[in-house]
């Protein structure tokens, strides 16, 4: 598990760490890191570093000190570097002498056009972990004349750092250095595409922070999380999960819940519902019923997709919740429970319940999510004391005693119609399986993201083809944890 920090939290390590070490020592080891990466950067964009030339964008703070002193590192390898001052009354005095020190050019943000011009890489150290809202004209007019590829510092400016929302220009990088450990801005939203590749350089501030704010699984946490059966399972011990999906005229939820399900482990997959016949034809090891009253026991339901929004639907929902299982609730169940609260009234106060809203769906079951999507998230999961899981490019998980874990997407194939019903049936096999739910939620995002990937391979595909993948991801998980 990797985790990721407020920038209060790392503000607060950086306070305790800076009483230990002389001063400035933080400030080069960061610089030191982010000069390898742009050495790293230049010789992949420019083949090479000695002789290239950087620009170095330098606002007013600590960031723009970290570029200087970045610039002056890069110099003793023969790279020719111009910083461009932004605010150069505020600059980083010693940054700037250690830049001059070492040979570097200096101007004005009104003479930097033949600076950037000429760059094969741009170092943005306009604004770091202080800055507030979008860039500055200056600045904005300056970041919309480069060309050349941009290594951010520690974040790409103008993007929220606590939160990755993006309201106004702000930089597209294609790399950042981050110090110490990742922070919100990398992980959420548009922060997290803007920051391109991030790499976290140690700079001894990672030893000084407390538990984190909200973590990211690696694929050895999912393939270690997963259920493997063991010489002694059998199909029940392994699972039966319930799907309370689809129906006759719109069988396809259905069918792409109940093979989710099926493909994700479970020991056994009871369908209840009028599209029997359709999960049936495509998955002959499903049991299908025609209603939940009938279904048998599960050891999971999962209910919501393609079921309506009308009275049947809501007769379903209640069935399941009062079903004393853990119930993955997803599209049609969640604007049910919007519309009706009162249907909380017959869930069993101890059973889990995870909620996999998309956008709409959250507003309409929480409110509006605004620009803080994990507080957003938080809230509702406390509210309604049920993991909540907010579908986007980045997937936030949130337990109502506040923990948050997010899953990265690693591209957007997977945002196509009936992927939701997918993710809900592998969150349904998880469940069944007695994985614990957040776990199961962050597992499942994780596997459903990887296998749209695998499915995709650069080209568009659709639901069922994640399914399909669904083997594919579980081992490449398996295959993490085996090799760590
Ligand atoms: N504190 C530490 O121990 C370390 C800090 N480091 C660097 O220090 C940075 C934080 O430095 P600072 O707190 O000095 O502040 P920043 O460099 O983040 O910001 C400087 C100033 O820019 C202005 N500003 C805010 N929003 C802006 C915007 N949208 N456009 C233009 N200007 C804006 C504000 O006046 C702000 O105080 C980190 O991101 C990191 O790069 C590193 O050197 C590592 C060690
Ligand atoms: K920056």
């Amino acid at each position: 598990m990797r985790g990721v920090w407020t920038t209060e939290a790392v503000r607060a390590a950086e306070q305790r760490l800076m009483a230990t070490v002389p001063e400035g020592t933080l400030m080069r080891r960061a610089a030191f890191g982010v000069a390898g990466q742009a050495a790293r950067l230049l010789t992949e964009h420019a083949g090479g570093v000695s002789g290239r030339r950087v620009a170095l964008l330098v606002g007013a703070g600590s960031n723009g000190g970290d570029a200087l002193w970045a610039g002056a590192f890069l110099r003793r390898r023969g790279v020719g570097v111009t910083a461009v001052l932004l605010n150069p009354e505020r600059t980083h005095a010693e940054g700037l002498a250690a830049l001059r020190r070492a040979g570097g050019r200096v101007v004005e943000a009104g003479s930097a056009g033949a600076a950037l011009t000429a760059a094969d890489l741009v170092v943005d150290g306009i604004v770091g972990l202080s800055g507030k809202g979008p860039l500055r004209p200056g600045a904005a007019e300056l970041v919309a004349a480069v060309t050349a590829p941009v290594l951010a510092v520690d974040m790409p400016s103008g993007v929220d750092p606590d939160t990755g929302a993006v309201d106004g220009p702000a930089v597209r990088a294609a790399a950042t250095v981050t110090f110490g450990c990742r922070k919100p801005v990398h992980v959420l939203g548009a922060g997290a595409v803007h920051s391109g590749t991030v790499h976290v350089v140690e700079i001894g501030v990672e030893r000084e922070l407390p538990e984190p704010d909200m973590v990211l699984l690696d694929a050895a946490d999912v393939g270690a999380a997963w259920p493997v059966p063991g010489a002694e399972d059998n199909k029940y011990r392994r699972g039966v999960t319930g799907v309370a999906a689809g129906s006759a005229t719109y069988p396809g939820a259905a069918v792409l819940a109940s093979g989710a399900a099926v493909q994700g482990g479970t020991g056994m997959v009871r369908y209840a519902g009028t599209a029997a016949d359709a999960v049936r034809a495509r998955w002959p090891e499903v049991v299908a019923t025609g209603s939940v009253t009938d279904a048998g026991r599960v050891q999971a339901w999962v209910v919501g997709p393609g079921v309506g929004t009308g009275g049947a639907g809501h007769d379903v929902l209640e069935h399941v919740l009062s079903a004393g299982v853990p119930v993955c609730a997803d599209a049609d169940a969640i604007t049910l429970l919007a519309r009706d609260p009162d249907l909380w009234d017959a869930r069993d106060p101890d059973t889990p319940v995870v909620l996999t809203p998309h956008e709409g769906e959250f507003a309409r079951l929480a409110g509006e999510i605004g620009p803080d999507r994990v507080a957003a998230v938080r809230r509702a999961a406390e509210r309604f004391r049920s993991i909540v899981l907010l579908k986007g490019h980045t997937t936030v998980i949130a337990h109502p005693d506040g923990r948050v874990l997010v899953n990265l997407a690693r591209s957007a194939w997977p945002a196509t119609a009936g992927s939701g019903d997918v993710l809900s049936g592998l969150i349904g096999s998880l469940l069944a399986a007695g994985v614990d739910p957040w776990l199961a939620a962050g597992c499942a995002a994780y596997v459903h993201d990887l296998a749209g990937d695998l499915a995709a391979e650069g080209a568009p595909i659709g639901a069922s083809a994640m399914v399909e993948a669904v083997p594919d991801a579980l081992r490449t998980v398996r295959a993490a944890t085996v090799t760590g």
